[in-house]
């Protein structure tokens, strides 16, 4: 008896976040419906120091309301017996939040950025012009862009030791905006962590992350965490790979609150064995890049035959760095490819020349159809976006959050808008068969969301209603820019997958994401590679088994 009380004792000791029998809702009049978060109450659960007997400091939370309980672990929502939410050593240190929540699917407004903003700086600053340039990512990273707080001022060592091993070393004195999806990603989570948070919450830590910089994310929270005694707890998907240092795993669902919770070994097996083999097992393999065949770009299209798009010694150079160097590309029309290559490579950069977001584009870099792209040849920003279909991370925040499911999606149809606008001129867009097709392979899914808004939608809902505006007016181009990254529904991500597939088999489509699995089939890859010396390759895309 005695010993248990003395354990227990230790245990609160040690305890950051408690929570028993606890129920939660985000408004009280919910409280009187029942209308709570979860079906079943949060019986125990509990976050501990690093270190501390019984080894719940490291924790992985997967499931449908992954999302959900993490923000209820960050204090979001309230608790219902007030009580039952409980952070009994969580020290109150000057303001500075010991809590750190950071979500990669919520824009900020650093995100809310049009892609052509960004291109049109050109801002890569020396070094004596770092203590001017408010923006820079090193002063996003400590706060000293910030005037309402005296945070600019941090220890020096801790900064620089934390922008290594983030590797953002190189990039501080870059303007934050110029920043890739992965980069700005890593930037994120340095300035999460600048504060010293004791409980670090981070819902899919290595979304938009190439294999090494995941690996260098992993490892570097590891480090953190032992270093500056954090405690950790990651958001996945039950397809992703769970970091060898995580101590606890949770299953959640929405009926249930914590449907499974134990060592990482015992939790994996019990989910992936309720879930169709074909999604987690085979899915992890599925269009893996096992073997590139490394073609020229004359072989791509017959010497008869104009390519769909053409790039013809393509450069850009911000300040004398090259992003892209001597860019040679045949795209055939109906050619399904995968521009593949590390965060930074240049992936974004190419789509943006294409969809005329970066004003390069009209320097005679690209032909379309055998047409020249350049100022005064005729075309608009306009005419070309009318042929295409995007769906990006840029894209995504830019959704106003009021607009339903289904406007988004028929947005798709307006035409001469742009594809980053979404504005309705209110009247009704004729629907054409392509059109209906799409409505109704995917009827069950507009069922279930369709006047929803879209800030109320999960990210699964909204990145689904970002794909069917891409390819509802069946574009010429279509361009799906991690697009399905956020997709934590292995049999939609299935279901999207077939539709490009068979679908869109004529339409030329040009894809990037980081991991094999979340890509439909393609024929081609384009591997970008370099950081001071850029250069690329074409190959054909070899599936595995
Ligand atoms: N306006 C700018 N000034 C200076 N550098 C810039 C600017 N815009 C982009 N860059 C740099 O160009 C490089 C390529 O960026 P891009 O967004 O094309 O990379 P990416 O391959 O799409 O990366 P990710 O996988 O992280 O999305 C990056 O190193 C980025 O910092």
């Amino acid at each position: 008896m005695r010993c248990t009380s003395i354990c227990r004792k230790t245990l609160s000791e040690n305890c950051l976040l408690k929570i028993t029998n606890g129920n939660f809702t985000s408004e009280y009049k919910d409280l009187k419906s029942n209308k709570t978060l979860f079906g079943s109450a949060i019986r125990d659960f509990e976050v501990t120091k690093p270190g501390s007997p019984g080894k719940s400091s490291l924790w992985a939370i997967f499931g449908p309301a992954k999302s959900d309980f993490l923000q209820v672990a960050a204090g979001r929502f309230l608790s219902v017996p007030p009580l039952s939410r409980s952070y009994p050593q969580l020290q109150n240190d000057n303001g500075h939040n010991k809590i750190q929540f950071l979500n990669f699917r919520e824009s900020t407004g650093i995100d809310k950025v049009h892609l052509s903003a960004r291109y049109e700086s050109f801002s890569y600053k020396g070094e004596a012009e770092i203590s001017d340039d408010v923006n820079s990512v090193y002063n996003y990273i400590t706060g000293a862009n910030n005037y309402n707080s005296n945070s600019g001022h941090k220890d020096p060592k801790y900064v620089s030791n934390l922008l290594e091993l983030l590797n953002l070393g190189h990039l501080s004195k870059k303007w934050i905006n110029s920043l890739s999806n992965g980069q700005l990603r890593r930037a994120k989570l340095a300035k999460a962590l600048i504060n010293k948070p004791q409980l670090l919450i981070l819902d899919d830590p290595f979304l938009g992350l190439d294999g090494d910089s995941t690996k260098l994310v992993s490892r570097s929270l590891r480090d953190i965490s032992k270093d500056l005694s954090i405690s950790v707890m990651l958001g996945l998907r039950v397809q992703d790979d769970v970091p060898e240092w995580i101590e606890k795993v949770a299953f959640v669902t929405h009926e249930d609150g914590i449907k499974i919770c134990g060592t990482p070994e015992s939790v994996l097996s019990s989910i992936r064995e309720q879930l169709p083999a074909e999604t987690v097992h085979a899915g992890k393999n599925k269009n893996k890049m096992t073997s590139t065949e490394k073609i020229h770009n004359d072989e791509l299209v017959h010497p008869d035959r104009v390519p769909h798009i053409e790039f013809k010694n393509a450069s850009v150079i911000y300040r004398g760095l090259p992003i892209l160097q001597d860019l040679n590309w045949r795209i055939p029309k109906g050619t399904h490819w995968r521009i593949f290559g590390a965060n930074g490579t240049g992936k974004t950069t190419i789509l943006s020349l294409i969809t005329a977001d970066h004003p390069q584009s009209w320097r005679s870099v690209l032909s379309v159809d055998g047409v020249l792209r350049k100022t005064g040849s005729g075309s608009n920003f306009f005419d070309i976006n009318n042929k295409i279909g995007i769906s990006s991370p840029e894209l995504h925040s830019l959704v106003p959050s009021n607009k339903t499911f289904m406007q988004v999606i028929l947005n798709g149809l307006v035409k001469n808008i742009g594809n980053s606008n979404f504005m309705f001129d209110g009247s009704k867009v004729p629907l054409d068969d392509f059109a209906k097709h799409v409505l109704s392979t995917f009827n069950d899914e507009i069922n279930a969301n369709a006047n929803t808004p879209f800030g109320q939608l999960s990210t699964t809902s909204q990145k689904l209603a970002l794909f069917l505006r891409s390819v509802i007016k069946k574009p010429e181009l279509l361009i799906l820019d991690e697009a399905f990254s956020c997709i934590d529904d292995p049999l939609l991500l299935e279901k999207c997958h077939s539709f490009v597939e068979k679908d869109l088999r004529d339409t030329t489509v040009l894809q990037i994401a980081h991991i094999d699995w979340e890509l439909p089939k393609c024929d081609y890859v384009i591997h970008l590679t370099g950081d001071d010396q850029r250069s690329y390759s074409l190959h054909k895309y070899v599936q595995g088994q």
